[in-house]
């Protein structure tokens, strides 16, 4: 009972409990209680030096008390989320091996791969319902980091609990451990991932398969979420398996469904309908894509046909503005790219057209960052943009905050305080938004596991992206409801995704089993038993 995190209460076990159980002697004889439980943690998270230590405490907690965990994020969500994810979950990837202590989740390795269904089948995994996977590539904006990007579907599912209810026993973090190209991390005496260059092509096609088959023959039902694959895997991955296992692509969709949610409620603010809008995407990536996909979408909802709704796009990537006579584009890209002729009377020196460039003869009234490139909206495209439009929408995405595309007080300062401005990470400026993936996905897989749903439709993004631009904000300038109201959010989502997973015919459970009460009273909540 004391050493499983699932059962564990420490000092919170009663007089009684402690007779039943026979912990006598194994505490200390006081009898606490949540509360003070919780006072004791946050006593101690005030003391420390750095997030990344605060991380660190909280991971072992996690690992040892998990209602208490999960008591403490729910009892300050701001300042909790932003220690157990990003920003500061990356420095936690970066540095998993010198904080590896105690087992969670699962590392499914190459090595391995033979025993896959084997080590699903373990029984403590019988309540799974939520699967998060990465297979470490890209995580976040930091890259490669092998095993180390276990902390991602760790963090991940943790807010799936904090936001949604899942239970923390109906979660199951999985890393795929095809090996690193990150020299430093293998090259570390400590890495505890498994020492080799990733596994490629076939090999590494034939590992996920195994495992898409051993999770679905296991967990019939479950939904899977892909994070932070990099970007042919992320895509190839996702049109491969959505229409076999209940899954999706948070960086994708739920990035591209933020995005677009939140640009919704940048427009209802400006009152410039999203049809007027010229925008300008920075980093054409599985994340940019994702929402430039979406926001097609969203155009073409709002009247465009699909043609008239691509010319609202310049995508701008590594190479410059990306155009339909660039060699070899991948096909995400391809779809995006801008015929070359239209630059016929832009003002602009011989050479690349870099986002400079664009902005100055575009003149975008939005511009979004996903290209892990910190600094990439200086001052020159910043004040360019703001010389052409009355309320610049600025989002610079990319997380953790090393790898912003610029600071919010700088793009404030830049555009006279006229801009409205959305962020990835948290940055503690006043009437800054922070446009982050957990105000999609907790309640996308809320709703489509409340549905029964057998897909997670690109439908049911589009209701999640609208449900969050039409909910209003927190009354301090930035567009979305404040990170307290993440769980109400969620569950407003989850009624929305649910209902559209019946419209587009996916749903098996009964409509009124998808009911907003029916929805909140399955979400659990960190209590003891
Ligand atoms: O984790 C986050 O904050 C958002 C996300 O999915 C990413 O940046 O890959
Ligand atoms: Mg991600």
């Amino acid at each position: 009972m004391l050493a499983d995190p699932l059962t564990n209460k420490g000092t919170a076990f009663t007089a009684a409990e402690r007779d039943a159980l026979g912990l006598h002697g194994l505490l200390p004889p006081h009898v606490g209680t949540l509360d003070s439980q919780i006072a004791r943690r946050r006593r101690v998270l005030d003391g420390m030096a750095d997030d990344f230590h605060r991380y660190a405490f909280l991971r072992e907690l996690q690992d040892s008390n998990e209602v208490l965990f999960h008591a403490l994020v729910q009892a300050d969500l701001p300042r909790l989320l932003p220690l157990v994810y990003t920003p500061t979950v990356g420095e936690g990837c970066e540095r998993f091996s010198e904080i590896w202590r105690r087992p969670r989740g699962l590392f499914l390795s190459y090595p391995n791969r033979t025993r896959i269904a084997d080590i699903l089948a373990d029984p403590a995994l019988d309540r799974v319902k939520v699967i998060v996977v990465s297979d470490g590539e890209r995580i976040l904006g930091l890259g490669d980091q092998g095993a180390g990007g276990m902390g991602i579907p760790i963090g991940k599912l943790a807010l799936y609990t904090a936001c949604a209810g899942i239970h923390p026993a109906e979660v199951l973090p999985i890393l795929l451990d095809v090996g690193t190209d990150n020299a430093a991390r293998r090259d570390d005496p400590l890495y505890v991932g498994w020492r080799n260059p990733r596994i490629r092509g076939a090999e590494y096609d034939a590992f996920v398969e195994d495992f898409v088959a051993a999770v679905h023959a296991r967990f019939p039902g479950v939904l899977l979420q892909w994070e932070d694959f990099a970007g042919k895997n992320a895509y190839d991955l996702l049109e491969r398996y959505r229409g076999r296992l209940l899954s999706f692509n948070d960086d994708i969709q739920g990035t591209a469904a933020t995005a677009t949610g939140t640009l919704l409620a940048a427009i209802r603010r400006t009152g410039q309908p999203l049809t007027d809008q010229r925008i300008v995407l920075f980093g054409a990536g599985a994340a940019g894509s994702g929402i430039a996909e979406m926001l097609v979408r969203a155009l073409i909802a709002a009247g465009l046909d699909e043609a008239a709704a691509r010319q609202r796009i310049w995508a701008v990537d590594r190479d410059g503005l990306v155009l339909s006579d660039i060699p070899r584009l991948p096909p995400q890209q391809a779809a995006l790219a801008r015929d070359p002729t239209e630059l016929a009377g832009w003002t602009m020196a011989p050479g690349r057209i870099g986002l400079l460039e664009t902005v100055v003869n575009v003149r975008p009234t939005v511009l979004i960052g996903a290209s892990g490139q910190m600094g990439a909206f200086g001052e020159p495209v910043i004040r360019a943009m703001a010389a052409g439009c009355e309320r610049p929408v600025i989002f610079p995405l990319s997380n953790p905050i090393s790898r912003a595309e610029a600071h919010p007080a700088d793009l404030l300062a830049w555009t006279g305080g006229r801009a409205l401005v959305g962020t990835g990470s948290p940055f503690g400026v006043a009437g800054v938004t922070q446009v982050n993936n957990v105000y999609i996905f907790p309640g996308v897989g809320l709703g489509a596991l409340a549905a029964g749903a057998t897909a997670v439709t690109d439908g049911m993004f589009m209701a999640a992206a609208e449900t969050l631009g039409s909910l209003g904000d927190a009354g301090d300038g930035s567009l979305l409801p404040p990170i307290t109201a993440l769980r109400a959010v969620a569950l407003r989502i989850a009624v929305a995704v649910a209902a559209q997973a019946v419209r587009d015919g996916v749903a098996t459970m009964p409509a009124d089993a998808l009911a907003a009460e029916r929805i909140a009273a399955q979400m659990w909540l960190p209590v003891y038993d």
